[in-house]
C-alpha cells in the first residue's frame, strides 16, 4: 500500500501514461487525486477515469496551469525540446513546496532549476512500467530534499524498481534501461524474421520467439542464477547451440551494444544542449 500526495502529469503519452497506470493500481492512494494533461482531446478522453482529471489543451489552453495549481508532485512527460517552454508556462502557478520531476531524456536539473523556483528531480523510467515491471533511474537536483526524493521514489515504485543515482550517470542509465526495452523488442523482431525465413508462419514464429524471451526472462528471475550459467545449461558441449553462439560471438554483439549505447549517450548530450 502506498499513499501519495496530489500529482499532476503534464504530457501523459507513452511514458507519462505508463506512470499513470501505476498510480491507478488498487494498492495506491493519491490524496487529492491525479491531474493529467495532453494536447489533444482524443488522448485526454482515453485517460478519463475515476480519480483522474484529464485535460486536453486544445480545449483548455490553461490546462497545465490548472493541473499544477494544487499538486505536490508535477511530473513532466513531454518531449525534451518542449520541457523549458512548459516549465516557463507553469512556473508562476506551482504550489509552494511543489516538486518538479522530469522524465525527459537529456534535460538537466540545472536547466530546469534556472526556470522553476523550487525543487527539481530527474527520472528515467522505461515502458515495462505499464505492467509494473519498470526500472527507473532517479536523480536529485541541487534543491531537492531527502523528503522530495522519497516522494519521487514512492511515485516510481508504483511501477517497478527504482535506482537512485547521481545525475552525472542518468544519461548512461538511459542508454541501458531507458532504451533497453527497444533493444529487446528489436532482438525479438530479428529472431522472428529468421524463424519466418525458415518457413514458420508468423503465428508459429511469435509463439516460439515471444514464449522463449518470456520464459528465459522468468527463468532468470526465478532461478537467481547468472545469465552466463543459464546459457551454459542450454549449450550442450559439442551440441547445436554451441555453434550458434560461436556465430554470435564472431559478430561481436558486445561491440555492437557499446556502439549503440555510445550513440544514444551522444544524442542525450545533444538534447541537453537544446
Ligand atoms: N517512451 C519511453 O520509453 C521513454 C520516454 N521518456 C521521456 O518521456 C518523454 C515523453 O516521451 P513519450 O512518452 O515517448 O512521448 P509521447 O509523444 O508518447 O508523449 C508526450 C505527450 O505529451 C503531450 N503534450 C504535448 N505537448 C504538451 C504540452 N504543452 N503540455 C502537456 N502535454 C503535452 C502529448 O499529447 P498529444 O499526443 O495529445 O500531442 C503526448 O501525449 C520524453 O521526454 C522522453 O525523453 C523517458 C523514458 C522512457
Ligand atoms: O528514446 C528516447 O529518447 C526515450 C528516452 C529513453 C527511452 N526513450
Amino acid at each position: 500500500m502506498s499513499t501519495l500526495p496530489t500529482i499532476a502529469i503534464l504530457g501523459a503519452g507513452s511514458m507519462g501514461g505508463a506512470i499513470l497506470s501505476g498510480l491507478l493500481a488498487p494498492s495506491v492512494t493519491v490524496t487529492g487525486g491525479i491531474r493529467v494533461t495532453n494536447r489533444t482531446e482524443a488522448k485526454a478522453a482515453a485517460l478519463r477515469t475515476p480519480g483522474v482529471t484529464s485535460i486536453a489543451l486544445e480545449r483548455a489552453p490553461e490546462g497545465n496551469l490548472e493541473a499544477v495549481r494544487d499538486a505536490r508532485v508535477v511530473l513532466v512527460g513531454v518531449k525534451p525540446a518542449m520541457v523549458s517552454d512548459l516549465l516557463r508556462e507553469i512556473a508562476p502557478a506551482l504550489a509552494p513546496g511543489a516538486i518538479v520531476v522530469s522524465v525527459a531524456a537529456g534535460v538537466t536539473t540545472a536547466t530546469m532549476e534556472a526556470i522553476v523556483p523550487g525543487a527539481v528531480l530527474r527520472a528515467m523510467p522505461n515502458t515495462p512500467a505499464v505492467v509494473g515491471r519498470g526500472v527507473t533511474g532517479l536523480s536529485a537536483g541541487s534543491r531537492s530534499t531527502a523528503d522530495d526524493l522519497a516522494i519521487a521514489r514512492a511515485v516510481f515504485e508504483t511501477v517497478g524498481e527504482v535506482l537512485e543515482i547521481d545525475e552525472s550517470r542518468i544519461d548512461a542509465l538511459s542508454t541501458i534501461s531507458g532504451s533497453g526495452p527497444a533493444y529487446v523488442f528489436y532482438l525479438i523482431e530479428q529472431l522472428t524474421a529468421t524463424a519466418v525465413g525458415m518457413g514458420f508462419t508468423e503465428a508459429e514464429a511469435a509463439t516460439m520467439v515471444n514464449g522463449t524471451f518470456l520464459g528465459a526472462a522468468e527463468l532468470l528471475a526465478a532461478s537467481g542464477e547468472k545469465p552466463a550459467e543459464l546459457r551454459r545449461r542450454v549449450t550442450s558441449p559439442k551440441g547445436t547451440t554451441e555453434r550458434a553462439i560461436a556465430e554470435l560471438e564472431a559478430a561481436d554483439l558486445r561491440a555492437v551494444f557499446d556502439r549503440a549505447t555510445a550513440a544514444a549517450l551522444a544524442r542525450a548530450r545533444e538534447l541537453a544542449a537544446g
